[in-house]
This record gives structure tokens, C-alpha cells and sequence, in this order.
């Protein structure tokens, strides 16, 4: 069963631009998990343009399902992801002025690093994951630094997709069976849709979630968030 995490940082950015608490991000997230989404994902970053730091904090009393926490491990990120001890946090190294999140981690030039941070989050009880793109030795690794889970690192399908989706989803094949035979969970996320999920859970043996946010959103302008879960988690159950 692949798991539904929604991300929720573009209900926190729809906020910020007023400067008020409207929409309220922990209403959104209780109403997402009502509608059947089984994860909240947030994604902080050092500017706290999209989620804040205090809105992680407000969420941990309400997130009932899986609390997934995304961000480059800074000292701040650190501090706070041990502070809320979520269900898991996904390490992505995302630069402070990238608009959103654009690639994913060089396993080997970062294994030193990336293997202390996942061994103290482990120490805590904190699931990991690592985000990561479709590459056979970044995979191969993730797994070296002790990681529960890889991310795949989905803008490029999901650009592909439109053109030539067999060839869009072969390197994520690829990626997943490496994956599942060294034993390393597999997450999924990054411009995912209502048109390129089913395709994508279809294809990936042993998807365990996927965090989606920014199309999820978007189309709920027009059909509705409680109508979108239900759509996504029916794509999820094929
Ligand atoms: C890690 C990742 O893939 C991103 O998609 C990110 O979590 C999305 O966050 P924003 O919507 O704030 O760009
Ligand atoms: N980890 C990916 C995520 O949380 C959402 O990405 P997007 O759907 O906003 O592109």
C-alpha cells in the first residue's frame, strides 16, 4: 500500500502573503487527515517563507497520521526535528535561495555527513529518509549511511511524463529495484499529480508514500480538497 502524505507548506505560503491565519494551516491539516490523507508532510526552510518553525510545533498536537518533516539538516532543522520527534524527517539539500526543492543529494561526496546526522535522528526514534534522484549509486549510497528510506526525486517524471511516459518512469523502475533489493524503503514525491500518479504508483514495486503539495493544492481550487484526497487515495489503491 502506498501511503498519501499532503504536503501543506503552500496552504502556509497562501497565509504568509496576507499575513494573517487565513486559511489555518493546523485546520487544513486536521481536515486533510479527516478526508483520508494518512501523512502530513512540512517542509521548513531557514527564511520560514512557506512553513514556520512554530507551526511545526502547533502541528504536533494534531497530526495524528504520519508526520513527515522535510529540510536541509541545518543546526535550526536539527534542533527542531528533534525537538518534535515526527514519524520521519526527509533529508533534502535544498539551498536557501532555491524556490523549491531542485535535486537530490550526491550520497557518496555527503555519505560522511549524511550518515551522522541519520544516526542521531535514528537515536531519537526518528525514521529517515533521503531525497534522492533516480541515479543507481546515489541509491546504492543512501543505503551505505544507515537511511530507512530514499525519496525519489520525482520533477524529472513528472516533466517527462507528458511526452513519453515509459521512458519518463524507466529510470525510477530501475531505481526501485535497487531499492527493494537492498533492503531500503521507498518514498516518492515532487510535482506529482491527479494525472501522473496511478502511472507512477503502477510501475514502482514497494511504493510506500508519497508526499504531494503543490498540484494537490492547485487542483483543489477547482474540485475540492476532500474531493482530491479521495481521488488520490483511489489512483493509491490500483
Ligand atoms: C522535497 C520536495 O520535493 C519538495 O517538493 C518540497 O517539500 C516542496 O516544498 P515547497 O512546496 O515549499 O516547495
Ligand atoms: N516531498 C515532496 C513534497 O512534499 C511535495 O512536493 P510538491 O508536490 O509540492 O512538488
Amino acid at each position: 500500500m502506498t501511503k498519501l502524505s499532503v504536503n501543506i507548506n503552500k496552504i502556509a505560503t497562501l497565509r504568509n502573503s496576507r499575513g494573517g491565519d487565513t486559511p489555518n494551516v493546523i485546520q487544513f491539516a486536521k481536515d486533510v487527515q479527516r478526508f483520508g490523507a494518512q501523512g502530513v508532510t512540512v517542509h521548513p526552510r531557514p527564511d520560514e517563507r512557506h512553513i514556520r518553525y512554530q507551526d511545526v510545533r502547533d502541528l504536533k498536537a494534531e497530526v495524528y497520521t504520519e508526520f513527515n518533516i522535510e529540510g536541509n539538516p541545518i543546526k535550526s532543522f536539527m534542533d527542531l526535528v528533534l525537538e518534535i520527534k515526527p514519524t520521519q524527517v526527509t533529508l533534502v539539500p535544498d539551498a536557501e535561495d532555491a524556490i523549491t526543492s531542485n535535486a537530490g543529494w550526491d550520497t557518496i561526496k555527503h555519505k560522511a555527513f549524511l550518515t551522522e546526522v541519520i544516526t542521531e535522528f535514528k537515536a531519537n526514534g526518528i525514521r529517515t529518509s533521503i531525497f534522492v534522484d533516480p541515479i543507481l549509486k546515489m541509491v546504492e549510497n543512501a543505503k551505505n549511511t544507515g537511511a530507512d528510506r530514499i525519496e525519489l526525486y520525482t520533477e524529472a517524471y513528472a516533466e517527462d511524463y507528458v511526452n513519453n511516459r515509459e521512458a519518463a518512469i524507466k529510470p525510477y523502475v530501475d531505481a526501485a529495484v535497487l531499492a527493494n533489493g537492498l533492503g531500503i524503503g521507498i518514498n516518492a514525491g515532487h510535482d506529482l499529480s491527479l494525472d501522473n500518479i496511478e502511472f507512477f504508483q503502477k510501475h514502482i514495486p514497494n511504493l510506500l508514500e508519497v508526499s504531494i503539495g503543490h498540484a494537490l493544492i492547485a487542483e483543489s481550487l477547482y474540485l475540492g480538497i476532500e474531493n482530491v484526497v479521495q481521488m488520490y487515495l483511489h489512483r493509491l489503491s490500483k
